[in-house]
């Protein structure tokens, strides 16, 4: 059985839960399930902190994990990125009160608190930096305002709670997080149910961001058509009963598809339709 850890809290939690719901797993039906089985597909499911997740890879317990490219780099743990997920977006950032400071080079005697004292004190020894680091464990914007800390880094995704505290971003941002599949460190990456499980998620992500397009258009425009919807691989022609005609099935991205139709349109294609893809591989 494949062992996958699986954030049980936070902002990773729901959102994985529902990607691997679409990959066909059984998920829990309560918060308080710890560990679930689901025998038909031959996996368990341990429901831990996500902060943990990498820890319990790197042990070799847990065959597999979901967890935050910003956790795993913050947890020093022997495992590594296999797949982005592509939800969980955002960046990690220094921020202070106006005026405090314009680079990481002003921080030298000045305290940051932060939840990911990993990733800050690795960055300040990278840069050279002397400043002190203190540890909280969340609302950190609040930091500053109560005095523990001159400079905060914390997650940004909207900004609004930086705003809301009255902070302003520091410098380039100290990274890009989203959520993402790790495993241990130099485990085998030929194995097949790893491979087979890593499979499903990515065909998760192409049914999320693909659409299918069908149109039909005359055979003498199919070059500029086929231009527009180049497909994966290449588009399915196949003859229309009206000589002349064709018809073109290829795979869009979702977020162009409505520009497409436009274009297919204005080149003399007719009966253009998009059909979501529940799921796929490619
Ligand atoms: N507002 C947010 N938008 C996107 N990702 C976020 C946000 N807040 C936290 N994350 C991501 O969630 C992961 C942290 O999860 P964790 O459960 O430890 O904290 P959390 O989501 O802030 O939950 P909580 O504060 O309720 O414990 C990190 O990968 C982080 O980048
Ligand atoms: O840029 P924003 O859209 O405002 O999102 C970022 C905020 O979201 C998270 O906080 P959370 O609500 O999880 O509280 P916490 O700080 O206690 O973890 C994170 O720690 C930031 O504070
Ligand atoms: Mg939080």
């Amino acid at each position: 059985m494949l062992r996958i850890a699986v954030p049980n809290k936070g902002s990773l939690s729901g959102a994985a839960s529902a990607m691997l719901h679409e990959a066909g797993y059984q998920q829990r039906k309560e918060s308080k399930e710890l560990v679930l089985v689901d025998p038909e597909n031959e996996v368990e499911f341990f429901y831990l902190r996500p902060r943990d997740i990498a820890i319990y890879v790197s042990s070799g317990r847990l065959d597999i994990g979901i967890t935050g490219r910003d956790l795993l780099l913050d947890s020093g743990a022997g495992a590594e990125e296999i797949l982005p997920l592509g939800f969980a977006r955002s960046t990690f950032r220094f921020a202070a009160k106006p005026g405090t400071a314009t680079s990481v080079a002003d921080f030298g005697g000045l305290t940051i608190a932060t939840s990911y004292e990993g990733i800050v004190v690795k960055y300040l020894a990278d840069k050279g930096v002397d400043a002190s680091v203190v540890h909280l464990d969340g609302a950190v914007e609040t930091a500053i305002e109560l005095g523990v800390a001159q400079i905060i880094a914390d997650v940004v995704e909207t900004g609004t709670s930086m705003r809301n505290a009255g902070l302003e971003v520091v410098d380039e941002p100290i990274m890009k997080s989203e959520a993402i599949v790790v495993r241990r460190n130099g485990a085998d990456a030929d194995e097949p149910k790893v491979q087979q499980f890593l499979r499903r998620l990515q065909g998760v992500l192409v049914a999320r961001t693909y659409v299918m397009m069908d149109y039909d258009c005359r055979a003498e425009h199919l070059e500029r058509a086929v231009a527009l919807t180049p497909g994966l691989e290449s588009p399915t022609i196949s003859p229309l009963h009206n000589e002349g005609w064709v018809a073109v099935r290829a795979m869009v991205p979702s977020r162009e598809a409505q520009r497409i139709m436009d274009d297919l349109y204005e080149l003399g294609a007719r009966a253009i339709l998009t059909t979501a893809i529940h799921a796929c591989r490619l």
